[in-house]
């Protein structure tokens, strides 16, 4: 059984609806973004989940257990969640061991000590169990909350942009540490945000929204070769849209010339399509007879980022070739893989 199941919940502000008809599940022991830009819905939903924001429509579950519907709302603290907050969210009057410590009152005084110990321990805070939390960094911080979150062995953790407010420099570090944690802790955790690159790094698996509603789900690399929609591709990173015609069911006409795909293709051969290739899914080589010429090149170490002019078109390439220089000429090619196309 899921460990959270999300079904047909909608939810709305002032009778504005703001969440409609979302479904979704998270699997024990699994990490799932919730992504989308800002105003689209995240943090209502996490707010749906935590008890603090009614649900109109629908029912959420932790485990089996019905924790909200339209007729009924599990208060807060007997859901069974922790919560991570952006703002660290810890109490300034208590020291590091006693903000982890908590939520742990029914334990024994012995047991409580051990369990501070363990949890300062699993997030490397040994031996600052006496600091207050002004005399700590914003990523120890955020450990300390991660730590309080999980000495009371919760079912499902909720973390909202977590790392915004931790210095660019120690966020990609601390970010793996913390998903090291998660890990290793089989924790089933929901993870808001609004960039892709920190979904990307973080999590399993993404739901993507669009105002109000998931517009796909799936891991990183479902949501980005893959995509469903246009928004779905243009929010996961820079990608090439190219006139397409199906020529049989597996092959489509485009100004790169015949392209195979690797899967039947689902397509109408009487409709217009553009080809969605990503920069890294097209292939360079030198070649003086090339039909292709390269406009503009970014050296960016392991690779370069070029501007390739194919006729009228503009065509965006990743490639590891770094050697070839503005004006050359160049042809194009793709591998065969599961084509993307989305009708004119
Ligand atoms: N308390 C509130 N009263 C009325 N409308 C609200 C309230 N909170 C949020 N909204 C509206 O609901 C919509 C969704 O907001 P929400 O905070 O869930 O978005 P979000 O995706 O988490 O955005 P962000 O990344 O900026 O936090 C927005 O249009 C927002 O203006």
């Amino acid at each position: 059984m899921a460990d959270l199941t999300i079904s047909q919940v909608s939810s709305s502000y002032q009778g504005k609806p703001v969440l409609q008809n979302l479904d979704l599940q998270v699997e024990a022991g699994e990490i799932l973004a919730l992504l989308g830009p800002s105003g689209c819905g995240k943090t209502t939903l996490l707010r749906a989940i935590s008890g603090l924001q009614p649900v109109s429509d629908g029912s959420i579950h932790v485990g089996s257990r019905l924790v909200s519907s339209a007729e009924y709302m599990m208060p807060s603290e007997h859901r069974g969640l922790g919560m991570i907050f952006q703002d660290y969210a810890l109490f300034p009057h208590l020291n590091v061991a006693q903000n982890i410590g908590f939520g742990l009152q029914a334990l024994s005084s012995q047991a409580r000590t051990k369990r501070i110990d363990e949890m300062l321990e699993l997030v490397k805070l040994n031996g600052l169990g006496e600091r207050y939390p002004h005399e700590l960094s914003g990523g120890q911080q955020q450990r300390v909350s991660i730590a309080r979150s999980l000495a009371y062995k919760p079912d499902v953790l909720l973390l909202d942009e977590p790392f915004s407010n931790i210095d660019a420099q120690v966020r990609g570090q601390l970010m793996a540490e913390i998903r090291a944690i998660l890990k290793q802790q089989q924790v089933t955790a929901i993870f808001v945000t609004h960039s892709k690159d920190e979904a990307f790094e973080f999590a399993d698996r993404l739901a993507l929204f669009k105002e109000g509603r998931i517009v796909q789900t799936g891991t990183p690399e479902q949501l980005y070769f893959n995509p469903k929609e246009l928004y779905v591709a243009e929010f996961l990173g820079e990608g090439n849209y190219i006139d397409a015609q199906v020529y049989s069911d597996n092959q489509v006409v485009t100004p790169l010339g015949l392209v195979t795909s690797s899967a039947k293709l689902d397509a109408d051969p009487k409709a217009s399509y553009r080809l969605f290739l990503r920069p890294q899914q097209i292939q360079l080589a030198a070649s003086d007879t090339g039909p292709a010429v390269i406009k503009e090149r970014r050296f960016l170490g392991n690779y370069c980022y070029y501007t390739v002019a194919l006729a009228e078109h503009q065509i965006q390439v990743r490639s590891q070739l770094t050697q070839l220089q503005l004006g050359q000429q160049v042809s194009l090619s793709t591998h065969a893989h599961p084509l993307v196309l989305f009708e004119q």
